[in-house]
């Protein structure tokens, strides 16, 4: 594969091994990491008519007499370009614009994903500054904002600077300022913990780009001095004089000085700035640098230094680097979408200094907030406090957001930039808070409890479908859970080699044979002794105990051999489920199992009950799975509101389904006086807090539901298709409530990313039963 040239010369990138699975990563399910969706059904003739011609004409028409107007009938107030030529990208260089369209691909996500702004990716095989601006300033029309990325320094400047001037929409160089903005944030964050002033300290830089000088001009006016600063590039030390490769923009921080390599400049050092490239700075230098230095070995894929050598060298020092993979990630990905965010929201002419002073602030005191739940949360490992592991946010802190954008939407109003200033902050800070729980941070509370509850073993019924194996190879990876795998080694290990994952059986994770297991005797009498009375003869038991996986599984968890079960890839939920009853059980407190499903899609996150196990269940029954849904939506960090619904509008009939959901209601309260809960009413009324309240006042119900509770199975598991399959969305689950111990039966159809999600959730339901 001709792809394999590239990621492998990015120097020490990873094993060879996570190359191939960022490979299969960005090919599968369907190449590449986007793609459109309409925000208009175009169901039928009159949707056509509306969309297209002749109604269409009207938006047009309102358009041309107001530009303005564009922000509301169509998608630019929210449209970002981001936009490379492919001359600087990450520390790989000059690889063309059509090897830059996975990063570009992956900051659309980012943008999408942390702020919910729709993105373009255009890579433009445009060379030099004239083609660059001439391309870009014609695109103004389609765009509320258009966002540089990895155009190489000097030209970098010559065309912000040139674009700026002639485009009436935000034109931010992300590699300059976004990097500049988390820069100067931790920096400032470093100095204060190290009880050192910007005004005192000496910076030395490797690396005169794009993101350097932009991030020495912001240091610079935050108060460091020019004269304290020493800056190299290929050639070494930016000094006066220089004759090559120099610039006017590398000129302003040439040093008068005979130094000319780092290894001159760096004793004394407080802060090392690197936005170069990999490996630059040796750790026998960092002995020299002044006492508690500030590391920021930012190039990316592979820093100038490694963090592990740098703290080997240099115990007291604070480290950061452009990665996740490490504490203090220095990353513009924690501003670029959120000061986009701020801009548009308010439609911001351009992004100002003030702008972007207003995000260093936000940044620099959000990492010195007390930690709340939801940080808590958002976070591996213990809660963060402010030190020197801890200079920044993390870019899953869902807090950034609701920090940074109001910040900014608001800098630009006090700065005369704002064309739709944002008048009501609190109506604001709603909007930006929904916008948290409908992202993908859903599922961030679980993965972050899972990895604090340590070693929890989960077992796979299924341990040799390639889902589960590579679902094995991620939770393991990521510290999540402890796989076992019931299976035959061979077939495991062949396989683990057709699919080149890494992990081994035996040496990663455990297996259990289900064909020669020394504890078969016991598993048999075990579930004889559980299944004897029925029906179930003796040599039957042994029979079933070889042949069936779950079977095994569920003994095994049982026995106390893992702390929770994986199974349904294969086979009909009902035999699974029988099993588990069987084996298993259920909780004391409870009449019955029920299952909820959680469905993510651009919408929100919503939970389903009971969408798999009883078909027609009583009120005492419904009453039940709603307050087991109530108790399992609280691991997700989130308060559940339940709608009970039915084809009934707070009485408005009296079938037989209806009073069973008014009883349930009153079961329900009994049961959980603190649940925020409501019903009977329509599945409209139950998502539309206007619509509710127009028939019922004074429901004790708020917003809008994020938890469904159905009459009936037909009813739940149809809506749960029905929107899933509409929207697009993604099913968590189904998750089986009610268990004695982590039980889940999860569908044929779920993929390696929904069993590891299953997963878990099981790691965290087991952590919380011990
Ligand atoms: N963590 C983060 O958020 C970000 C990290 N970066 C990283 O910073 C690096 C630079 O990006 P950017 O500024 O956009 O790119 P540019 O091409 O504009 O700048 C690269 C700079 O690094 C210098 N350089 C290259 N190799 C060496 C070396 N061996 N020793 C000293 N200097 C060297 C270049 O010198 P010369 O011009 O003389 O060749 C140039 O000054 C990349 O690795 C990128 O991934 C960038 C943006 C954000
Ligand atoms: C993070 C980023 O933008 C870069 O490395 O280029
Ligand atoms: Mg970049």
């Amino acid at each position: 594969m001709d792809t394999h040239d590239t990621s492998k010369k990015a120097e020490n990138l990873a094993s060879g091994d996570f190359d191939e699975q960022a490979l299969y990563f960005h090919r599968y399910p369907r190449p590449g990491k986007l793609e459109i969706q309409a925000t208009k059904p175009l169901g039928n003739q009159r949707d056509l008519a509306l969309a297209y011609s002749p109604g269409v004409a009207a938006p047009c028409l309102a358009i041309r007499d107001n530009p303005e107007a564009a922000a509301y009938y169509t998608s630019r107030a929210n449209l970002v370009a981001v936009i490379s030529n492919g001359s600087a990208v990450l520390g790989l260089g000059n690889i063309g614009p059509l090897a830059s369209k996975p990063v570009m691909e992956g900051k659309a996500v980012l943008f999408k994903k942390f702020a919910g702004i729709d993105v373009f990716d255009i890579e433009i095989a445009a060379p030099t500054v004239d083609e660059m601006v001439n391309t870009v300033s014609a695109l103004e029309p389609t765009f509320g904002g258009i966002n540089l990325e990895d155009i190489k320094a000097p030209e970098c400047f010559d065309v912000e600077r040139r674009l700026r001037e002639k485009m009436e929409i935000p034109v931010f160089h992300d590699d300059q300022h976004g990097t500049a903005i988390i820069v100067a944030a931790a920096i400032l964050n470093g100095l204060e913990l190290a009880g050192k002033k910007i005004e005192e300290v000496k910076i030395v830089a490797s690396g005169a780009g794009a993101a350097a000088l932009a991030c020495l001009n912001l240091l610079v006016i935050l108060g460091a001095k020019r004269e304290n600063i020493w800056v190299h590039d290929i050639e070494g030390l930016v000094y006066k004089d220089r004759n090559v490769l120099m610039d006017e923009w590398k000129s302003v921080y040439a040093q008068d000085s005979d130094k000319r390599v780092l290894a001159e400049s760096i004793p004394g050092a407080d802060v090392f700035l690197g936005l170069s490239a990999a490996g630059v700075l040796k750790p026998e230098l960092l002995a020299q640098m002044a006492e508690k230095p500030l590391i920021m070995a930012l190039a990316n894929p592979t820093p100038e230094i490694m963090p592990d050598l740098a703290r080997a060298a240099r115990p007291d020092a604070m480290i950061c680097t452009g990665r996740s993979d490490f504490p203090n990630q220095v990353n513009n990905v924690l501003c670029f979408p959120y000061i986009f965010r701020g801009a548009l929201d308010c439609g911001a002419k351009t992004i100002n200094e003030e702008m972007k002073m207003a995000a260093v602030r936000a940044i620099a005191a959000l990492a010195r907030e007390e930690p709340s739940d939801v940080a808590a949360r958002a976070y591996t490992g213990e809660t963060p406090v402010f030190g020197p592991n801890y200079l920044i946010p993390s870019p899953f802190d869902p807090r950034l957001i609701l920090r940074i954008a109001p910040a900014v939407a608001k800098a630009a109003a006090d700065s005369g930039v704002a064309l739709r200033p944002i008048t009501d902050f609190d109506a604001y800070m709603d909007e930006l808070n929904r916008f948290v729980f409908r992202s993908g941070f859903v599922m961030k509370p679980i993965f972050a409890a899972a990895k604090i509850a340590e070693r929890k073993r989960v077992v796979f019924s299924e341990g040799e479908d390639e889902r589960v194996l590579r679902a094995a190879q991620v939770l393991l990876e990521e510290g999540t859970a402890v796989p076992i795998l019931i299976g035959r080694p061979s077939v495991i290990e062949t396989r683990l080699k057709r699919y080149g994952l890494k992990i081994r059986p035996n040496t990663d994770f455990a297996v259990i044979n289900p064909e020669d297991d020394p504890r078969f005797r016991e598993y048999v009498e075990l579930y004889f002794s559980l299944v004897g009375r029925a029906g179930v003869i003796p040599e039957a038991a042994r029979t079933i105990v070889r042949t069936n996986t779950t079977v095994i599984g569920a003994l095994a968890l049982k026995r106390g051999e893992a702390d929770a079960l994986i199974c349904g890839l294969e086979g009909r939920y009902e035999r699974h489920l029988r099993i588990v009853r069987q084996v298993i059980g259920k909780r004391p407190d409870v009449r019955d199992f029920s299952a909820l499903s959680l469905l993510i899609s651009q919408r929100g996150a919503t939970f389903y009950t009971d969408t798999y196990v009883t078909f027609n269940p009583t009120a005492e029954e419904i009453a039940e799975s709603t307050w087991l849904a109530a108790e399992e939506i609280k691991r997700f960090g989130i308060e559940p509101r339940a709608a009970l619904v039915s084809h009934s509008n707070f009485g408005s009939r009296e079938s037989e389904s209806a009073t069973k959901m008014r009883e349930a209601l009153a079961l329900v309260r009994k049961a959980a006086p603190d649940l925020e809960v409501d019903g009977e009413m329509h599945g409209d009324s139950a998502i539309s807090e206007s619509l509710r309240r127009h028939v019922m006042p004074d429901s004790a119900l708020s917003g809008e539901a994020n938890l469904l509770v159905f009459p009936n199975l037909d009813a739940a598991n149809i809506t749960l298709g029905v929107v899933k399959t509409m929207t697009d969305g993604l099913h968590v689950g189904p998750i089986l409530l009610g268990t004695a111990l982590p039980a889940h039966i999860l569908s044929p159809s779920v993929t390696s990313r929904g069993v590891v999600n299953m997963a878990a959730l099981a790691v965290v339901e087991a952590s919380q039963i011990a």
